[in-house]
C-alpha cells in the first residue's frame, strides 16, 4: 500500500495573488492499493467517487507521464481539508495522485517534474508548490511554463488561525468576479507590499505584516462572496491579528504575533460563528510525504 500525506495550503497570503502560498499543519492522507476492480474510491463525497475524481485523474496523469499502464487501484481518502474553502483541497488531490504514481513506480517522478505536472493540472503554482515542498513558497512560470520557486522562512513566533465558514466559495466563481485589468498605481501598491510581506513574515514583525497585507488584486472583490468577511476581520483585528482571504475563500486566515492573540481570536470566532471550524495552525515545513507499506511495515518513504 502507498500512503500519501499532503498538507493543506493557504494561497495568496493576502498580497501574493497567484504566486505566494503557505503549507499549513492540516492534512489529508490518501492511500493507494492494488484492487481487483479497475477503480474503487472511498472516503469522499459520492459525487467524487467516479473516474473524474481529481486524485485518480492525477494518478493517471502520473502513470501516463511515466509511460506505464494504469494499475487497478483502490483509493481511500481521509481528509481534514474541506472542499472549496480556500485551503487547497484540489491541490491536495492533484499532488497526492501524482506522488502516488511516482511512488508506485519506485519514485520515478523527480520533485521538479512533480511541480511541473501539478502546476499543469492546477493551472497556477501557488497551492501546489507549498503542498509539494512545504513552507512559504513564491513561484512563477518561466517561458516554458515550468515553475520557478523560491522558499522563504516564516518566523516561528507567528501564529495562524483559520476561520473556516460552513459555506463554500468555488475558485471558478471567485476568479470570475475579478476585473481584467489594473492600474499602474494599484500594481505598484501590490508589488511593493508583496515583496515587503515576505520579509515581514520572516521577521515576524506584526506591524509590518499589517501594513503590507493590504491587497488590491482580489480581496476587495472576493470579500463580497463571503457574507461574514467584515465581522471576521473585526474579530481578528481586535486581537492584534491581520486577516486575509485564504486562497479564493471562503476561509479567512488570521496571522498573530503571539499565541495569546491567536487564542483570543479562536475563542471570539467560535462564539461568533458556532457552526464554523476555527483552527490554530502551524506552518508545515515538509510538504508531501509518501510511505510504501507492506504487511504493516514501512518499506521506504
Ligand atoms: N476529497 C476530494 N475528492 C475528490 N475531489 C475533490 C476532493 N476535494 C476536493 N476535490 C476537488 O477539488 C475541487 C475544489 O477545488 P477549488 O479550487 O474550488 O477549492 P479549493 O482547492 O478547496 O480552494 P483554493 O484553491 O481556493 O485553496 C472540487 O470541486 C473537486 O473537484
Ligand atoms: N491563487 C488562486 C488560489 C485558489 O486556487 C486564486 O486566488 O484564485
Amino acid at each position: 500500500m502507498i500512503k500519501i500525506k499532503v498538507p493543506a495550503t493557504s494561497a495568496n497570503v493576502g498580497v501574493g495573488f497567484d504566486c505566494m502560498g503557505l503549507a499549513v499543519s492540516f492534512y489529508s492522507t490518501i492511500s493507494f492499493e492494488e484492487s481487483s476492480e479497475r477503480l474503487e474510491i472511498v472516503g469522499c463525497p459520492k459525487e467524487f467517487q467516479t473516474e473524474d475524481n481529481l486524485v485518480y485523474e492525477a494518478f493517471v496523469k502520473g502513470c501516463d507521464y511515466l509511460d506505464k499502464p494504469v494499475p487497478n487501484v483502490k483509493i481511500s481518502i481521509d481528509t481534514d481539508v474541506p472542499v472549496a474553502r480556500g485551503l487547497g483541497s484540489s491541490s491536495v488531490c492533484v499532488v497526492a495522485g501524482l506522488k502516488a504514481a511516482s511512488a508506485w513506480f519506485d519514485n520515478a517522478i523527480s520533485t521538479d517534474q512533480l511541480l511541473v505536472l501539478a502546476t499543469e493540472m492546477e493551472g497556477h503554482p501557488d497551492n501546489v508548490t507549498p503542498a509539494i515542498l512545504g513552507g512559504l513558497c513564491v513561484s512563477f512560470l518561466d517561458e516554458q511554463n515550468r515553475p520557478v520557486v523560491v522558499k522563504y522562512d516564516v518566523n516561528e513566533k507567528l501564529n495562524f488561525v483559520a476561520l473556516i465558514p460552513n459555506y463554500e466559495v468555488s475558485t471558478h466563481k471567485a476568479r470570475k468576479v475579478l476585473p481584467k485589468t489594473m492600474s499602474y498605481a494599484d500594481a505598484i501598491h501590490q508589488v511593493s507590499r508583496c515583496a515587503v510581506m515576505t520579509k515581514a513574515l520572516e521577521l515576524g514583525d506584526a506591524h509590518l505584516i499589517h501594513e503590507a497585507c493590504d491587497d488590491r488584486m482580489h480581496e476587495p472583490y472576493r470579500a463580497k462572496l463571503i457574507p461574514d468577511y467584515a465581522q471576521a476581520k473585526a474579530i481578528s483585528e481586535q486581537s492584534n491579528g491581520t486577516m486575509y482571504i485564504s486562497g479564493s475563500g471562503s476561509t479567512m486566515m488570521a496571522i498573530t504575533p503571539d499565541e495569546k492573540s491567536a487564542d483570543d481570536i479562536l475563542k471570539n470566532a467560535k462564539d461568533a460563528f458556532p457552526d464554523w471550524k476555527i483552527r490554530k495552525m502551524a506552518v508545515d515545513l515538509t510538504g508531501v510525504q509518501s510511505e510504501v507499506i507492506e504487511r504493516g511495515k514501512v518499506l521506504h518513504r
